[in-house]
């Protein structure tokens, strides 16, 4: 296709949002029209679903739960009074917080204010908060300066803790876990919590969750008689929650926009509410998704936004199509393996590493670029009228233009800028994107059976790690010994990496054999 070829088809396929002044170009994706049509039957019956999903059907069958996260920034399309009134009371009980947290009228025990929030969670509970502190945060201007914590790794969050310092005692802490038992996130909290007791101050007065009803961790609230906790329903997934108390919580008091970023959700809602894959940028980009997948995973996602307030929105995406697209069965119970690999970081630093594959290795991806066009920062020319945005600009169509001429194909997402609305409306056009084409490949986007392996798993290495530590004596013994000996001899090669991790950790001793099986264990 020449370049007058590919003019013409960006100027008859472009799809614009004009509420928010964001478009969509399927141009380099090689769409034909035959496509589209050959699709309609799918298209139209993920029309329908989303339609029946958004006005409270059970679109979670396995959990038997409505998905509600399209009713959080437009609270009279929930399917009832109560909920839409849920929603309202949340979102003003949040302003009325964080504004007692600002004005000091909620205050540290020993401190007139707090001045930074920490906030703790993982996976759904914590990457949305993360990409939005760093994509719309000023430490300059941030009313509370912001920290996460998002694992169970003792130098992460001791790392974290340094980071605040003496300032711990102007620290609120928003624990945040949908379930309320998600381990890591509790380990996060047992270990903050201890810090403020060794700087002698009570940690439920600095502190304030976001969970279920009746969690182990609400129970803990309520206990302890913590400043605050904030609900989160069983009809919002984690990976879809940035516009409910958990993206809220944090992000306003940070100081975010939090209004702009449910308006602009709100406003990108609306534009892909609409049958009509020309005019609904999500329809047409899961359309992207399939055709460029073989509707199957067939291609990796790569996702180059090109201005780093962007960079964690990659990561953001990840747990949203992955987790919510990757399944083993399909709505008939059907083995079909689905899902589709995201990764990416930003433009042009990509150019440097890894680009150089995109461009001339295995074609096993399909791009999508993120275009800004307002650069902000300084400005200033490092050439005769030319700028540093100019070179990023000028980078993203020579990277998108060189990849299609070696048959690699991409959409591009234009935004006029990255602020609060943006950030809402490029959030909700993927949750949206993500949904339709959980229909177009016929599987449930909202449950996360695969999870559960991985948490049993390590549940059961940790009940072998206590078998193992009883085990142990002042006589050297190989990890064959003491699996025998704990009536576990099938788990012997568990046995030795949990007492290596040990003996590392100054909790068992160790002396290595020339391999595995003739190293030893004592207790300490
Ligand atoms: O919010 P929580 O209940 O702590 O869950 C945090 C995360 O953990 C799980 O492993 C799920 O797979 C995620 O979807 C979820 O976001």
């Amino acid at each position: 296709m020449n370049a007058q070829e590919l003019w013409k088809r960006f100027q008859t396929s472009l799809c614009q949002v004009p509420a928010l002044d964001v478009s969509l170009d399927v141009s380099r994706m090689a769409f034909d029209d035959d496509f589209v049509e050959r699709m309609r039957p799918a298209l139209d019956k993920a029309f329908a679903a989303m339609d029946a999903l958004e006005k409270g059907a059970i679109a979670n069958p396995d959990e038997d739960r409505m998905v509600g996260h399209y009713w959080l920034r437009a609270p009279e399309l929930a399917p009832s009074a109560e909920i839409t009134a849920e929603i309202k009371d949340t979102l003003a009980a949040i302003e009325a917080f964080a504004a007692k947290v600002h004005a000091g009228a909620i205050r540290p025990e020993r401190k007139p204010k707090f001045t930074r929030v920490l906030s703790i969670g993982i996976g759904g509970s914590a990457l949305g908060p993360e990409f939005l502190a760093d994509a719309l945060g000023d430490p300059t201007t941030d009313k509370l300066h912001a920290h996460f914590i998002d694992n169970t790794d003792p130098d992460g969050i001791a790392r974290e803790l340094e980071r605040i310092g003496a300032a711990l005692d102007e620290t609120l802490v928003v624990v945040m876990s949908k379930s309320g038992g998600t381990p890591e996130t509790r380990n996060g909290m047992l270990v903050v919590a201890e810090a403020f007791r060794a700087a002698g101050l009570d940690f439920a007065k600095h502190a304030a969750a976001v969970t279920g009803a009746g969690s182990k961790l609400d129970q803990t609230v309520t206990k302890e008689g913590w400043l605050a906790r904030f609900p989160m329903w069983d009809w919002v997934g984690g990976r879809t929650s940035e516009t409910s108390a958990v993206g809220l919580v944090p992000g306003l008091l940070q100081g975010l926009d939090m209004k702009a970023v449910l308006a602009g959700a709100a406003a990108m809602d609306e534009a892909t509410r609409v049958h009509d894959a020309a005019r609904n940028p999500a329809a047409l980009l899961a359309l992207t998704w399939y055709l460029a997948t073989d509707g199957r995973g067939s291609k990796d996602m790569v996702v180059l936004p090109y201005k780093d307030r962007l960079l964690l929105f990659s990561r953001y995406l990840q747990q949203l199509v992955m987790e919510s697209l990757g399944k083993r069965l399909d709505l008939d119970g059907n083995r079909v393996d689905q899902g589709i690999s995201v990764y990416g970081n930003k433009g042009s630093t990509d150019q440097h590493a890894y680009v150089q594959q995109l461009r001339d290795g295995v074609n096993n991806f399909f791009a999508t670029f993120i275009r800004v066009l307002e650069d902000g920062g300084a400005g200033g020319e490092v050439e005769p009228g030319v700028t540093p945005g100019d070179y990023l600009h000028g980078f993203l169509l020579g990277t998108r233009e060189a990849l299609f001429a070696n048959d690699r194909k991409s959409a591009t997402i234009t935004v006029p800028r990255v602020d609060a609305r943006i950030v809402g409306a490029l959030i909700a056009l993927f949750e949206r994107t993500v949904g339709f084409y959980a229909t177009l490949v016929g599987i449930n986007a909202y449950h996360q059976p695969g999870v559960e392996a991985g948490k049993k798993a390590a549940a059961s290495v940790l009940a072998l790690q206590d078998q193992a530590r009883a085990g142990l004596s002042a006589t050297p013994q190989t990890a064959d010994q003491i699996a025998a000996a704990v009536g576990a001899p099938e788990s012997a090669e568990t046995i030795y990496l949990v007492l290596e991790h040990l003996a590392a950790n100054g909790r068992a001793t160790m002396t290595r054999g020339s391999h595995p099986g003739l190293t030893t264990f004592q207790a300490v």
